[in-house]
């Protein structure tokens, strides 16, 4: 099941620079494992802002909702989810 995740990143700036580089690194390393393994194929930097649009392939709403939640930068950021369903026009599909 593929999702299009939108996500706003907000770190709050009274945030000790130390942490916030550390959840930066670790952001980095969750995604970047979960790229490798498959499930996150895609992910965008939206211009001019600090956000994403992403794609996930995962088998369920629940495991979307626990790999989002397992995020280390996840109580600073606004997501929004949009499930994708295979396009008739599709040629590939
Ligand atoms: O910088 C972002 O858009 C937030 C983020 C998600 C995965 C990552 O490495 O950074």
């Amino acid at each position: 099941m593929k999702y299009l995740v939108h996500m706003d990143v907000n770190i709050p700036r009274d945030l000790p620079a130390e942490e916030r580089s550390d959840l930066v690194a670790r952001e980095k390393e969750y995604s970047q494992q979960l790229q490798r393994e498959g499930k996150w194929p895609q992910i965008w930097r939206v211009v001019g802002q600090y956000a994403n649009y992403s794609i996930f392939d995962v088998d369920s709403h629940d495991e979307l909702h626990q790999l989002l939640q397992g995020l280390p930068l996840f109580p600073f950021i606004d997501i929004q989810v949009t499930p994708l369903a295979v396009h008739p026009s599709d040629v590939k599909a």
